[in-house]
């Protein structure tokens, strides 16, 4: 890379798609209006060369675009529509410069998707490895954001695609390298892993039908994500170990294993929540109608806030164990 400046002018976008963007890229700080009706929903998520990513997992294109996907998964969990994002870049001098524009590519693409804005960032040298920080911009409707504290006893607890798959993916791109081979069905685990899809389409749902609903989505794993729930609802969440979503390429899989990868794995990006009984018909029906998954894996019940996992008629505690920054799988 010879300029910073350069670089920032080569990534900003010739034109934009949101209507309200009054100032993007090129100023101090991006400007943009609201509409009163709507609130606005911010979050941001790093992702570290050697923790989220290696140069032998993911290319340049789908560090980028699983940079922006993470956090547009996590406006999804609040029942946002995604507007702009926010790129902070640390770049090592072993990065290229068309490595580079390949991760912003992945962005671009992903950003195309959802029509959102790039209006701002930050460029910085480092000795060390690449660190790529989106910040992501959405809205939604007054009182409509979804939150992990609404869930109650009678709810269902659901899911809105296939646990596991990714950490599966990860694994085999571990064990065979970045070029495999692969078989088709790995081929399903390993693209998982590397371009995961946000759940937008599903949140919105979640968020236009006027229910009361709890949502979280999946990137340290479901146990994880389930016992926030739980925590932030102080509830006690059943999850029923066949009513699991387990993806058919997993099936080769021993059941143990499979069962590990989809409450422990991670970084699936789906969505878990909770709803009362009685709103299932409508919320499935709805759902199917746009040929989108939603899977019922349990119930709420009451007692001591926590997860646990029906098997067999016997309930077993399931601790938050998933991906933990600063602590190892226990
Ligand atoms: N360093 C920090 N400073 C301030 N707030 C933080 C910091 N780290 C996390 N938070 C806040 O803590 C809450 C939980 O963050 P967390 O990162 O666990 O959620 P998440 O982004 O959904 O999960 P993940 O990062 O695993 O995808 C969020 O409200 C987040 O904004
Ligand atoms: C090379 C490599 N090693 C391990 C993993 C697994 N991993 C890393 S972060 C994370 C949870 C989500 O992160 P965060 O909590 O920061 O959002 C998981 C499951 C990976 N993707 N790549
Ligand atoms: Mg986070
Ligand atoms: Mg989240
Ligand atoms: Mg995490």
């Amino acid at each position: 890379m010879e300029d910073e400046f350069a670089f920032i002018s080569k990534i900003t976008p010739e034109e934009t798609y949101q209507k309200e963007l009054v100032r993007g890229i090129g100023d101090d700080a991006a400007v943009y209006s609201g509409a009163d009706h709507m609130e606005q929903v911010v979050c941001v998520d790093t992702m570290v060369e050697g923790v989220h990513f290696r140069r032998d997992t993911l290319s340049p294109y789908q560090i980028g675009k699983k940079g922006l996907a993470i956090n547009v998964s996590d406006l999804a969990a609040m029942g946002a529509i995604p507007t702009y994002y926010l790129v902070s870049i640390a770049i090592p001098s072993s990065w290229t410069e068309e490595e580079l524009t390949q991760l912003y590519q992945g962005m671009n693409d992903l950003a195309k998707t959802y029509q959102m804005d790039l209006v701002g960032g930050d460029t910085v040298s480092t000795n060390d490895v690449l660190v790529l920080t989106v910040t992501a911009i959405g809205k939604v409707e007054r009182g409509r954001a979804r939150y992990r504290d609404q869930a109650k006893p009678g709810d269902l607890i659901f899911l809105t695609g296939y646990a596991g798959t990714s950490a599966a993916g990860l694994d085999l791109l571990f064990e065979k390298g970045f070029t495999g081979p692969f078989s088709r069905e790995e081929q399903i685990l390993v693209k998982s892993h590397q371009e995961p899809t946000p759940h937008i389409a599903e949140g919105r749902i979640l968020s236009t039908l006027n229910k009361r609903i709890s949502l979280n989505d999946v990137s340290d794993g479901v146990a994880s994500e389930a016992n926030e729930i739980a925590e932030a609802s102080q509830a006690r969440l059943i999850i029923e170990r066949d009513k699991l979503p387990i993806h058919d390429v997993m099936y080769t899989y021993p059941p143990e294993k499979q069962l590990d990868y989809a409450l422990f794995g991670g970084e699936d990006f789906i969505l878990i929540g909770t709803l009362p009984k009685e709103d299932v018909k409508e919320v499935e029906a709805e759902f199917l109608s746009q040929g989108l998954m939603l899977q019922v894996i349990g119930f709420v019940e009451e007692g001591e806030p926590g997860v646990s996992l029906l098997e067999e008629n016997q309930r077993n505690k399931v601790e938050k164990n998933g991906y933990n920054h600063f602590k190892k799988r226990g």
